[in-house]
């Protein structure tokens, strides 16, 4: 990691609310350069109402999220727009555009945002499909002719079309068999390595957080709870934490992650 601990992003007693309903309050939180921070918490702490607060979908009610030192409530819509052009967002459901094949909705971005023309579009759209570990016939198949897996593949590899600095992933294994969610994490931590953006990481797959993340930021009670190296927030005495990362699957995937031979995993 370069210039590790350097925040790229920092959030500070971030409100957000739905009506009457209060999903956080009072958030502190740093994403720094070139690591990968897992965010975990129960269902409905929160994770994905903050992923989509600091990418510009969801205006915070209160607090300040300071994206690159820039305090992103109050750019101007054109200086942020610019701002979150250098983010890449993968979202749960991968948000393909069903009409277009795979070449097609990875040169989208480039062409709308950059203003490239479609055939020099197109032909990088291929590179970066390559890069997210798909085969060259893939680039003409409609997102329905997809595996689960390669949905996910096709949606890393627009979220990837800008060269992004920081990469958005909304539990990018969900729903993946463990095989297939292990070379998607082995993917991430590469491309990570080769590239170096830092990654914000939605995620309920214990696997993951062991095989792939730098830090681990814990959602609950509306806030941060903790945020570190897994062996700390391990040690954290809470409720949830203790039953997350101490029951049987979160020792399973803290003996697989010290052990890798002994299941599908490698840790780096
Ligand atoms: N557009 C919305 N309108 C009203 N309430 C919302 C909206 N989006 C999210 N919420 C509420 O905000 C809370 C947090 O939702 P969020 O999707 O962020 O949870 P999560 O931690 O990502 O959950 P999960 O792990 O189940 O995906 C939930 O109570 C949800 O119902």
């Amino acid at each position: 990691m370069s210039q590790a601990n350097e925040p790229v992003i920092e959030i500070r007693g971030l409100v957000n609310r739905f009506g009457s309903h209060v999903v956080h309050e009072d958030l502190d939180l740093d994403i720094c350069r070139g690591e990968i921070l897992g965010v975990v918490g129960g269902s409905g702490t929160g994770k994905s109402v903050l992923l989509r607060s600091i990418v510009g979908l969801k205006r915070p009610d209160g607090g300040s999220i300071r994206v690159f030192g820039e305090n992103l409530q109050r750019l101007a819509p054109a200086r942020r727009a610019k701002v979150e052009r250098r983010f890449g967002v993968l979202f749960q459901r991968g948000a393909l555009f069903t009409s277009l094949n795979l070449q097609e909705n990875v040169a989208l971005p480039l062409i709308e945002h950059v203003g490239m023309p479609r055939t020099d579009a197109e032909r990088l759209a291929r590179l970066k499909l390559a890069l997210a570990g798909l085969p060259p016939d893939a680039a003409r198949l409609n997102p329905a002719e997809l595996s689960g897996g390669m949905v996910k593949r096709a949606a890393l590899a627009r979220a990837l079309a800008l060269d992004p600095e920081v990469l958005f992933l909304d539990e990018p294994t969900a729903g993946l068999d463990p095989i297939g969610a292990a070379a998607f994490d082995r993917l991430i931590l590469t491309l990570r390595d080769a590239l170096g953006f830092s990654v914000f990481l939605v995620t309920h797959d214990l696997d993951t957080l062991y095989s792939s993340c730098d830090r681990v930021a814990v959602i609950g009670d509306k806030r941060i709870l903790v945020a570190d190296t897994l062996s700390v927030v391990e040690r954290t005495e809470d409720s949830w934490i203790r039953e997350y990362f101490h029951g049987p699957r979160g020792r399973a995937a803290s003996q697989a992650a010290s052990n890798p031979s002994a299941l599908h995993r490698e840790k780096r």
